[in-house]
């Protein structure tokens, strides 16, 4: 079976190269989930020493000033022989077997995260070292708590942000460093621990130094667990002295030297069993091996969850445009389908909108014809001066035809405009539908550049068919005034038989009981084409931009899509850049999550 702290450290792997250094809460990160030690403490109070030992190697940098500037994430693959190696993440195809030049690759990848710059950054390192000589573990190292003058105030309070970024999860094991030779309490270590941790139960203290304290005095208080209380004991240890350092004393020798201090000490004799580097090292990865395994199962729910959540938007957002542009012109044609479809639904109802039509014929068109001045159009004075030029010098001899051909005429030109408003009006209903209908396709949603090109074609598609509509309309106004129905005028009574005299018909022409006659039978003659024209009106509506709205919308459309090149497609495809951007993030991370899922799948089923 996997060890449990390798699958860990599998999975923390694949986090960093999918870009999962927690931190980022727009989704969910599998990083923050997963046990790790991290080690903090103050500057100079022993960290890179203690590192050092526990893997019984020189190769973190040393210097002044702010030397570790990223985390670093050191996992330990215990071996069952061979070679000590050592492997960084971000160059997998080197295996630095002088460590000194690991040393050298962890400040030139610090570098080149931050530039020479000696800021900060929260994107870990990852070293794997194998060896048989280490235990399985894996540590993280962080900068330095400073409170050293001379330093950005900035620079503090980033490295205290990112420590304690990383110590706060409650999967963090923190390995708090403090050297014995100053106050525990004035201990940065214990501060953050305490702040994180007020229980002490993830936390382990380790006293560094303890060869360094004054002569007469020890540690006891703080390793028997009295000055400090935490859940598990302290450990003390002893590491390589500035002096040793330069003497190139190695590790072997320092940590014989290290059992040997605690073994003759008459101080800590009876606690030399759990003290030194070695115990530590031992101790943690025990720990380490428990915490995962009871971790197991809550990462395994919160990775399924995370699988679904994250397959759940990949599915909102789409799939990613094909390179082929038969696929792009399918693509393109189903969204136009998808449009259409909601672009129906607003016309036969489903979605609200198309009853605004109905309501442009029943309210809009009657209001407007009821309005129309056909009554001062047909007042007596109106009636006389049209009737009386319209015989000119000759009189009528049986009935003003003229006269009654020019009123009616004259009254119908009335009509035009009322048609047209209804054109308009159902125009913008129709242009509304479908502004609506785009914004309302989800399909569409991710694509600006086709949106747009969509409400440019339908536009134009909806002002061809309002022109269509208009002229239809105009000529069924036109129509009525070209030839009038005979009928109506065959069934008024002849002039002549009302007097039965000639000459008497010819002396009363203009009088006003025969005007007013006149202007009675073109208000009720008015009045029929006025019905008619009610009810052909919305007809013509309908036939010219209505039903080639539902049929023909986008018929010219995709005459020219058919036409355009795989370059212009792909341009019409295009996506807002954020919107792929995500779209990569979410299938990085889906991808992370279910590599987990299958290494953790496979190390419990081996079991
Ligand atoms: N004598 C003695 N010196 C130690 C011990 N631990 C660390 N030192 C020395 O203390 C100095 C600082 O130790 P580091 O391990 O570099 O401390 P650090 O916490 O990593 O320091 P920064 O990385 O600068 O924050 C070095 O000169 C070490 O040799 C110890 O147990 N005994």
């Amino acid at each position: 079976m996997e060890s449990l702290i390798g699958l860990v450290n599998k999975i923390q792997r694949a986090c960093t190269v999918l870009g999962d250094y927690g931190g980022d809460h727009s989704m969910p990160t599998l990083w923050e989930s997963l046990p790790s030690v991290a080690v903090v403490g103050g500057q100079s109070s022993g960290k890179s020493s203690v590192l050092e030992s526990v893997v019984g190697r020189d190769f973190l940098p040393r210097g002044s000033g702010i030397v570790t500037r990223r985390p670093l994430v050191l996992q330990l693959h215990k071996t069952e022989g061979g070679q000590e190696y050592a492997e960084f993440l971000h160059n997998p195809k080197i295996k630095f077997s002088d460590f000194s030049l690991v040393r050298k690759e962890i400040e030139d990848e610090t570098d080149r995260m931050t530039g020479h710059t000696k800021q900060i950054s929260p994107v870990p390192i990852h070293l794997s070292i194998y060896s048989p000589n280490v235990v399985n573990l894996t540590l993280i190292d962080l900068p330095g708590l400073t409170k050293i003058a001379g330093q950005p105030d900035s620079i503090v309070a980033d490295i205290e942000n990112m420590v304690r970024s990383y110590v706060e999860k409650q999967n963090s094991i923190i390995l708090a460093i403090s050297p014995a030779n100053q106050d525990i309490a004035t201990s940065d270590a214990m501060k953050l621990a305490k702040e994180v941790d007020p229980t002490g139960e993830r936390t382990f203290g380790v006293l560094t130094k303890l060869d360094l304290m004054d002569k007469g005095t020890n540690a006891l208080e703080v390793l028997e667990g009295r000055a400090y209380r935490l859940q598990f004991q302290w450990v003390g240890v002893v590491n390589r002295s500035q002096a040793d350092i330069n003497k190139s004393v190695d590790m072997i020798a320092a940590r014989k030297k290290e059992r040997e201090f605690f073994a003759s000490s008459p101080d800590y004799g009876h606690l030399a069993s759990r003290m030194g580097s070695e115990y530590l090292a031992k101790m943690l990865s025990k720990h380490l091996e428990t915490v995962i395994k009871t971790r197991l199962p809550s990462i395994l729910a919160l990775i399924n969850k995370s699988i679904d959540e994250l397959e759940q938007e990949l599915n909102q957002l789409g799939r990613p445009i094909s390179h082929d542009a038969g696929a792009q012109l399918y693509t393109i044609l189903e969204l136009c389908r998808a449009f259409d479809h909601v672009f129906k639904a607003h016309l036969d109802g489903g979605r609200p909108g198309g009853e605004r039509i109905y309501v442009v014929f029943d309210n809009q068109l009657p209001a407007a014809l009821k309005k129309l001045p056909v009554d001062k159009h047909l007042s007596m004075q109106n009636v006389r001066k049209i009737v009386t030029e319209a015989d000119g010098y000759q009189p009528h001899l049986i009935a003003p035809e003229q006269g009654y051909r020019r009123l009616i005429e004259g009254t119908l030109g009335l009509f035009r405009g009322p048609a047209e408003a209804v054109v308009d009006a159902v125009h913008s209903v129709l242009k509304e539908l479908v502004r609506k209908a785009i914004a309302e396709t989800q399909e569409l949603k991710r694509f600006p550049t086709l949106q747009a090109e969509l409400a440019a074609a339908t536009t134009e598609a909806l002002e061809r068919f309002r022109d269509e509509s208009r002229k239809f309309v105009l000529r069924l106004v036109d129509m009525e005034a070209s030839y009038l129905t005979v009928e109506y005028f065959r069934k008024l009574p002849p002039e002549l038989e009302k007097g039965g005299n000639p000459s008497a018909l010819t002396a009363d022409r203009y009088t006003e009981a025969h005007l007013r006659k006149i202007g009675s039978h073109v208000t009720s003659y008015i009045m029929i084409v006025c019905e008619t024209l009610r009810h052909s009106i919305p007809k013509a509506v309908v036939h010219c931009q209505v039903r080639e709205a539902k049929r023909t919308l986008l018929d010219t459309f995709y005459t020219q899509v058919g036409k355009k090149e795989e370059k212009q497609l792909l341009q019409m495809l295009d996506e807002d850049p954020a919107l792929m951007e995500r779209r990569v993030a979410l299938a990085k991370r889906l991808e992370l999550y279910k590599n987990a899922r299958d290494d953790i799948d496979a190390v419990m089923w081996g079991k």
